[in-house]
């Protein structure tokens, strides 16, 4: 079997989408001040920089004519141009069951310039897309590939509460508690640039979620990147009390000192990862004690080739792995890893971040039902195809 084409198309949404909020989820931009606006007034979109209302899918089609599906979300049309000039040449008329030497010679191929963010993301797009031929070539499922069932299904976690109106929030969690979700994932609103003012707001919202999903619950705090470390000494101590599961990327990936420091301070476990890439990144992580709870995303990190090899890592270190984000291409490194215990979910709604954009894309993605994910053993490859309801909705570029 060898590589015949790879395509990759950009998706790019022209549908209804929700209108930006201020202060909706604290970021990395949030500390920077906008010299053309009042960025720090109500309403403004500090957020516009991690909107992802296009995504790159690749199809890789082998000379029997299966055709594998890999999909980048992270800088897509430079993605795509990356995949077009710099790594499809490097896996044509190669054999898809040499996906090692494939990932390899895609990594150190770009090491001049891609090692870490689009490059490696990039890579996981064709990766995954081989590993959807390989599963589709022997009719089973890629985690079975990987190591197979290990969970008779797979926990998730509820992900959205970005902040808004409390009440708001408490509806939305009691919405999802009735589903039968029993973790959460909340967004802050607030962070340095918002002074103690912003400290009250964040802790209400913790406290206001707290309230209705109770202490039988998993609770989850997501800062996105949008503190730093004087802030967050000064917040955590605040927030032990309210007994979160972790606390996710409180400053930028770079700021590997800052993880430890503020990993080591409280009671509260440190997460990170989604922002960070290669086997070598999280090593990185792991010796240096960054994060108590490793989140790479497989589409961003270097595939499934690099995330299986994170998982052995991390299991090693004794560092679970929830990777970021839900999709197929998470769910099978996580069904097929026993120190995967839990995945992240997303549910289906109106585009706003971009998070969701999957869904109107792909179909295969296994609904949550009562707080679990379940994958279909008899369904070969990622279990994916291609959406048509919603392709008037969007401009795809070849
Ligand atoms: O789901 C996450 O962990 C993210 O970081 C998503 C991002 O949109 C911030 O909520
Ligand atoms: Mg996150």
């Amino acid at each position: 079997m060898k590589i015949k084409s790879v395509r990759a198309r950009v998706y790019e949404w022209k549908g209804k989408t929700v209108p930006p909020q201020g202060n909706f989820c604290s970021n990395a931009m949030d500390l920077v001040y906008d010299n053309k606006a009042n960025q720090h007034a109500a309403g403004a979109d500090t957020m516009n920089t991690f909107r992802f209302h296009c995504w790159t899918v690749v199809e890789v089609e082998t000379d029997d004519g299966i055709v594998g599906l890999g999909n980048v979300a992270l800088a897509p049309r430079i993605a795509k141009a990356i995949i077009d000039e710099y790594l499809t040449p490097l896996v044509l008329g190669q054999d898809p069951w040499d996906y090692e030497y494939l990932n390899q010679r895609m990594y150190r191929a770009t090491q001049a310039w891609g090692r870490k963010g689009v490059g490696m993301a990039a890579i996981s797009a064709i990766d995954i897309a081989i590993w959807d031929i390989l599963g589709k070539s022997v009719g089973k499922p890629v985690f079975k590939l990987l190591g197979g069932r290990t969970k008779e299904k797979i926990p998730c976690y509820y992900s959205k509460l970005y902040r808004t109106d409390l009440k708001e929030m408490q509806a939305e969690a009691q919405k999802f508690k009735d589903q039968g979700f029993k973790a959460f994932k909340m967004r802050f609103g607030y962070g340095p640039a918002h002074g103690q003012l912003g400290v009250v707001e964040n802790l209400k919202s913790v406290e206001a979620v707290r309230e209705v999903i109770g202490y039988d619950n998993d609770l989850m705090l997501e800062c996105y990147m949008g503190w730093n470390v004087e802030y967050a000494k000064r917040i955590l101590p605040k927030l032990e009390k309210y007994q979160p599961r972790w606390l996710e990327e409180p400053v930028i990936a770079d700021d590997i000192d800052g993880y430890a420091e503020l990993n080591q301070l409280t009671s509260i476990p440190i997460s990170g990862g989604e922002h960070e890439f290669s086997l070598y990144g999280f090593k990185q992580l792991l010796d240096r004690k960054a994060v108590s709870v490793v989140q790479y995303d497989t589409n961003r990190v270097g595939g499934i080739t690099m995330a299986h090899k994170i998982n052995a890592l991390c299991e090693a270190y004794s560092v679970p792995v929830i990777p970021h984000a839900g999709q197929m291409h998470n769910y099978h490194l996580t069904m097929s890893s026993l120190n995967c215990p839990i995945s992240e979910y997303f549910p289906i709604f109106d585009v706003e971040v971009g998070n969701e954009l999957f869904y109107y894309i792909f179909d295969g993605d296994p609904a949550a039902e009562n707080g679990f994910l379940q994958l279909d053993d008899n369904k070969p490859g990622l279990g994916l195809s291609l959406k048509t309801e919603y392709l008037e909705h969007f401009t795809i570029t070849e």
